[in-house]
């Protein structure tokens, strides 16, 4: 590797003098370096450099840099992922059981059960189960999985067009339930409680055999219409655990069974009672002496699957914005076939195919223009508002809307590869994720209903035992039954997955595209933003402004760099190989053509040995530079790309990348959310500084090395920061990956960005903005649910027990509770849909 003069930089593998000043030693061997980055990577991880030799480096493009790590790579290796939509589940308890239950599994690597999206998405090693084993699982345990059937199952839109008739044809069903209820329950409720209302209706109700009416009213409204709290209470009972169901189903019953003892045997109640005082209550000549609760149990059957339904129409709402994503794809597409033009099934296009489409028609798939042109709204995947110019070559995007021309595209891409179906992919896959903040809630509703019953079961016996002989049955049993219901976790369970579905589908609805609740999550604390120079901050097209020559004539100099540089894909060696095009230069023979990221290239061209990269490039092949022009046009904001002929200092190119329209107002208003901004580039720290100055940012690191970029991110999160990197997600994919949330730049054509935790559609910086405010407020929403989910049970538990009666003489009614309790899932998923109105930045 080592020659008598040369050396080589065992980080980045660049060739080094003898006379370069860095070096180290390291057990008793001397290493060079090109520059003080390398040596400071050097010396932090000698090992790591020299166990794996970097000479490879040199033959990497700087585009080509590695992908990053998988972190949990050996267990999910070989994991399939499957999708099953469940029938049956009542509430958020249901899906955490059937949760637990798929995790321990046989075969199961993870698997999370989505109340909102009423999915189960399982990993699973396919050595160890399958699908059908997995359905067969959860059949088990009393839910049913959804079988689309056929084509249906692999297609996202067709599972999801099943999953909604499903849940529309249970929807009709339980309304149809809740109504015979409701019906069955107005006159047990007007008889229970017209006398103590009007004080003169209490003769005409308190009729003999009153009870039994009761009785028979309110019997098939608990195990008819109630029926799915008791085989549910059932069905959690026999795994040993209890939920929701649990706490309606012991509440109804035993209001059902102390007033069905009071109406068949009331002197057991009434000698309980006696015994104890040796005399006989006070004579009341009422219908049944110790009091019937029949209405309690009738009431709150109905008014929970009354609140059951208006919870099942909002959720239904929560998933509006993946159907209306759904519903953008296009029916037909006009395909030229032969001589004559026929409109065919979309699913019948396939690559290649010719298609024509006219003003005011939806682009059927992705293509591109091959003649004509026009321009086109793209609102409705990339948030973009302006109508977009598309002319001969350039990307088209299925589902966006033609506006005024006509014009013939190739299709390039369809079916499930199309930029809609990935997207309508992500938005699923982020829908039934799982936020962090989510585990705590399911970990409190794990505990809460064990807690509930002590809790339930304590006033019961307080009240017992405080309570003068007469009433205290009474009074036990309607505290009893009023903690019960009014602890219902059920709200808790849809404080989270329904914010998370409105906030990741509304942002799709803007081209922001969340990964999980997990990125959500993490982007509401950031502190942090590391923004990319190239084709983030700037254009990212970059164009030659200068050339500056002391030893060829210019159009030498250009022909020999343009033509080294031709096999480079660094933008600043497109830039070169354009200019020359322009300038009808030819391009000759190239050998030993080497791209050194970071710094440049080396190749001979034409004989010649020509170098073309940083000023560090030249000076560690030893050649003198004098760097006064160079640093003339880096103050002026444009990266100089010196060249060297033979060893020579030759000229400089100046190469410009202009800074994006938006990208100064868009650091101001990330300043203005708090956050610090800093710039990354591998370019030189003038020309960096130069932009820095002009777009604002409080920071900037340059020269960075493109592998060293990671390494960047990983030093801010040392010093307790939370980094959001934002880049194009192709050659910062580590960085990106490194960072708490990677926010990678779309071009609108690939959305599927792997590092990436958001990608944004329209490569804007707006959409950081956009997508940080948007986490902040779904985080908000969230908090917020979890305070109506737990405010009913916080303050809603001592008054159920009665906490206000010795003060008060006010006992909570099982009645009133029973109407909180459904109202509180209500208001937590109204709430979510709140977010359907999040506005996002315009540029
Ligand atoms: N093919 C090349 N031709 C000429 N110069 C190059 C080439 N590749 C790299 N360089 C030099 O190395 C520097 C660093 O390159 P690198 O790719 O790390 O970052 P960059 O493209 O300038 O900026 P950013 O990090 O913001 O994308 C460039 O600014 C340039 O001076
Ligand atoms: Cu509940």
């Amino acid at each position: 590797m080592t020659e008598n003069t040369t050396f080589r930089d065992p980080v980045c593998g660049m060739e080094v003098g003898a006379a370069a000043p860095l070096s180290a030693t390291h057990q008793g061997t001397s290493y060079k370096f090109c520059s003080a980055n390398c040596l400071e990577k050097f010396l932090a991880s000698p090992e790591r450099y020299l166990s794996q030799p970097t000479a490879s480096g040199t033959e990497e493009s700087p585009v080509s840099a590695e992908s990053p790590a998988a972190p949990d790579a050996p267990a999910t290796e070989q994991a399939e992922q499957c999708e099953l939509p469940l029938l049956g589940m009542n509430c958020a308890g249901c899906a955490g059981r059937i949760e637990k239950t798929l995790n321990a599994t046989q075969g199961v690597v993870t698997a999370a059960v989505n109340f909102a999206t009423t999915r189960a998405t399982i990993k699973y090693d396919p050595n160890g189960t399958s699908p059908d084993a997995l359905k067969q699982v959860v059949r088990d345990m009393g839910y049913d999985v959804l079988e689309a059937g056929g084509a249906a199952e692999s297609d996202e839109a067709g599972m999801l067009e099943a999953q909604t008739q499903v849940h529309e044809a249970q929807y009709r069903k339980n309304r149809t339930k809740f109504l015979l209820a409701l019906a069955l329950t107005l006159p047990v409720a007007v008889l229970a409680m017209a006398g103590h209302v009007v004080p003169a209706l209490a003769d005409v109700f308190n009729f003999p055999g009153r009870s039994w009416v009761e009785l028979a009213l309110t019997t098939p409204v608990l195990f008819w219409a109630g029926r799915e709290f008791f085989t549910g209470a059932w069905a959690a009972a026999k795994h040993r655990v209890a939920d929701m169901n649990t706490l309606v189903a012991l509440g109804t019953l035993s209001a059902y069974l102390f007033s069905l003892v009071a109406t068949i045997a009331p002197e057991w109640l009434m000698a309980g009672a006696a015994g104890e005082t040796g005399a006989a209550g006070h004579g009341h000549a009422m219908a049944s002496p110790v009091g019937v609760y029949y209405e309690v149990a009738a009431i709150i059957v109905t008014l929970i699957l009354m609140g059951r339904l208006l919870e099942a129409r909002a959720r239904s709402k929560t998933s509006g914005a993946i159907h209306a994503l759904i519903g953008l794809q296009p029916k037909l597409a006009r395909v030229v076939r032969g001589d004559r033009e026929e409109d065919i099934p979309i699913a019948e296009v396939v690559l290649g195919d010719v298609i024509v489409v006219r003003p005011g028609e939806k682009v059927p798939v992705d293509g591109e223009v091959i003649e004509g042109g026009s321009s086109i709204d793209e609102s409705m995947l990339t948030g973009e508002p302006l109508p977009v110019l598309k002319k001969l070559g350039d990307t088209v995007i299925g589902a966006t809307l033609n506006k005024t021309g006509s014009f013939r595209m190739l299709a390039t891409r369809i079916g499930k590869d199309t930029v809609l179906q990935q997207i309508v992919r992500l938005v699923q896959q982020a829908q039934g994720s799982k936020a962090p903040i989510q585990r705590l809630a399911d970990l409190i509703a794990s505990y809460f209903v064990p807690v509930v019953i002590s809790l339930a079961i304590a006033t019961f016996v307080i009240w017992f035992d405080v309570t003068p002989p007469e009433t205290r049955l009474n009074m036990a049993v309607l505290t009893f039954v009023s903690v019960l219901i009014i602890a219902c976790p059920c709200a808790l369970g849809l404080a989270t997955p329904t914010a998370i579905m409105v906030g990741t589908g509304r942002g799709a609805q803007s081209g922001i595209l969340i990964k999980g609740g997990e990125a959500l999550e993490t982007a509401h604390k950031l502190t942090t933003i590391v923004l990319d120079k190239t084709g983030t901050i700037t254009r990212g097209v970059p164009s030659v402004t200068d050339v500056e020559t002391f030893v060829v004539d210019r159009r030498t100099l250009l022909q020999l760099c343009a033509s080294a540089e031709a096999g480079s894909e660094h933008p600043l060696g497109e830039a070169i190989v354009r200019s020359a095009e322009e300038e009808g230069l030819e391009r000759l023979p190239v050998t030993g053509f080497n791209a050194i990221p970071g710094h440049g290239i080396e190749a001979e061209v034409d004989g010649k040995k020509i170098l073309v990269g940083t000023e560090l490039l030249l000076t560690n092949h030893g050649i003198a530079v004098d760097p006064s022009k160079a640093h003339r046009l880096a103050d002026a904001g444009k990266t100089p790309v010196l060249v060297a002929i033979d060893g020579r200092f030759a000229g400089v190119i100046a190469v410009a990348d202009p800074i994006k329209e938006g990208s100064a107002g868009a650091v101001k208003r990330l300043h203005d959310l708090g956050l610090e901004v800093i710039m990354l580039t591998g370019d030189n720290r003038r020309t960096a500084d130069s932009i820095a100055r002009q777009v604002g940012v409080d920071r900037v690191v340059a020269e960075v090395l493109p592998d060293g970029k990671g390494e960047e991110i990983k030093k801010l999160q040392a010093q307790g920061k939370v980094v959001a990197m934002v880049g194009d997600g192709i050659n910062d994919a580590p960085a990106l990956a490194q960072a708490d949330v990677g926010i990678a730049m779309g071009s609108g054509t690939d959305v599927a960005i792997e590092a990436a935790d958001i990608t944004l559609v329209r490569g804007d910086l707006n959409g950081v903005i956009s997508s940080i405010a948007l986490s902040r407020a779904t985080i908000a929403n969230i908090k917020q649910n979890l305070f109506f989910a737990f405010i009913y049970n916080i303050l809603g538990i001592p008054i159920a027990a009665g906490i206000l009666y010795p003060f008060t003489g006010w006992l909570l009614s099982p009645i009133i509770a029973s109407l909180t309790m459904a109202l509180s899932s209500v208001s937590v998923v109204t709430n979510a849909l709140r977010l359907r109105g999040f506005t996002v930045e315009r540029g």
